[in-house]
């Protein structure tokens, strides 16, 4: 698999991102110098994805240190940076979980602070890698299942939103089995949900895919149920931006929609979760935080205009007000099996403690 990752330190020790607000039209990277640099583009989606917004908040925590160090600050100005951080976006359980795992790393230095918090961001950064490439290792026996029911003909996968390596650091969640699927020599198409308002799917899903020629169709939203109705889907996977101690999944809007199709159709719906996205404190999804984000992510769609510019258009009339509820809750009654680091679970707390017996 030709590698890229979607953030990486710079010689000068500062930290690099893609910019995913303006792919697939341009690949272009910002340097985050300082916290608030970290903390605007996790709120401006320049990042996203649940384990990439721990990472990008890690290094804000590491920024804010250097700050503090090169400036001679107080506390008071890393106490705000980890308040900014955490206040940046609510549903992602990854966001508090790095920077929890950058304040244990901050509490109990007894050394260097600014290395400790580099060594910590950095760990995180490289353990997710690791994270993926194991959730591709125990996903990949459901893809090789169907390519054998089929007798080698092609494995119809159908997704939401953007899981891979955009949402992560190289694997990606959903995209490892795949991308190890393909390397087996395994045929696989997928089917991309464009994933309306900010078409995380059609501007990043299919960039992706496109990049490692995975064979995939965009999709409008509405599509999943007529195609899973008509046999032209042989399972789903989705990523999550949270999942809870019962095991319901919080992901991107419109996900509950996909986990219901396929649960009246038979098609196996498969949930990709990172330990670090895994929420044991919350009983189950109805009390998961769903963010509202700007209406106008909705009242506009962004493109490559015919010129070539990248501009925005209207879709509605100027007074028409808009809801952006940016992500639901699927129950975990509709999830086939949980797909971890660590192993195949079933979506419950006792599927969940049997992978993470540290939860009990
Ligand atoms: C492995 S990415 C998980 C998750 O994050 C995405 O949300 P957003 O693009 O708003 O950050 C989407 O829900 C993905 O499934």
């Amino acid at each position: 698999m030709s590698k890229f990752r979607t953030i990486w330190t710079t010689e000068d020790r500062y930290v690099e991102v893609i910019d995913q607000k303006i792919l697939p039209h341009e690949l272009i990277t910002r340097k985050l110098l300082t916290y608030k640099d970290a903390e605007t583009a996790i709120k401006d989606m320049t990042v996203r994805g649940a384990p990439l917004i721990g990472a990008t908040a890690a290094y804000g925590i590491y920024l804010a240190v250097r700050e503090l160090v090169e400036k001679q600050l107080d506390g008071s100005f890393l106490d705000a940076a980890f308040s900014d951080l955490r206040a940046s976006r609510p549903t992602a359980v990854n966001l508090f979980w790095a920077l929890d795992k950058m304040r244990d790393a901050l509490d109990n230095s007894e050394g260097d602070f600014l290395q400790t918090a580099w060594d910590t961001a950095n760990q995180i950064v490289e353990d997710d890698v690791e994270t993926c490439r194991m959730i591709g290792v125990h996903g990949l026996p459901f893809i090789e299942e169907i390519s054998k029911r089929k007798k080698g003909d092609v494995v119809n996968i159908l997704t939401h939103c953007n899981a891979g390596m955009l949402g992560c650091i190289e694997w990606g969640t959903i995209t490892s089995p795949i991308y190890q699927a393909i390397e087996k020599g395994i045929k696989v198409h997928v089917w991309v949900d464009e994933t309306r308002p900010r078409n995380q799917g059609s501007n990043l899903t299919c960039y992706e895919l496109t990049r490692h020629n995975v064979p995939h169709t965009l999709i409008v939203d509405n599509a999943g149920g007529h195609l899973m109705q008509h046999g032209f889907v042989d399972m789903v996977i989705v990523g999550t931006d949270r999942t809870t101690r019962n095991g319901d999944v919080a992901n991107k809007i419109g996900t509950y929609l996909k986990a219901l199709a396929a649960n009246d159709n038979n098609i196996p719906f498969y949930v990709a979760l990172p330990s670090t996205t895994l929420d044991m404190t919350i009983e189950n999804g109805f009390d998961i935080p769903i963010e509202e984000r700007n209406q106008d992510e909705v009242r506009y769609m962004i493109g490559k205009q015919a010129n070539g510019e990248i501009g925005s258009v209207l879709i509605c009339p100027e007074t028409t007000q808009a809801s952006n509820y940016g992500f639901d809750v699927t129950p975990a009654r509709l999830v086939t099996k949980i797909i971890t680091e660590r192993g195949v679970c079933n979506a419950s707390e006792e599927g969940l403690l049997e992978l993470f017996p540290e939860y009990k």
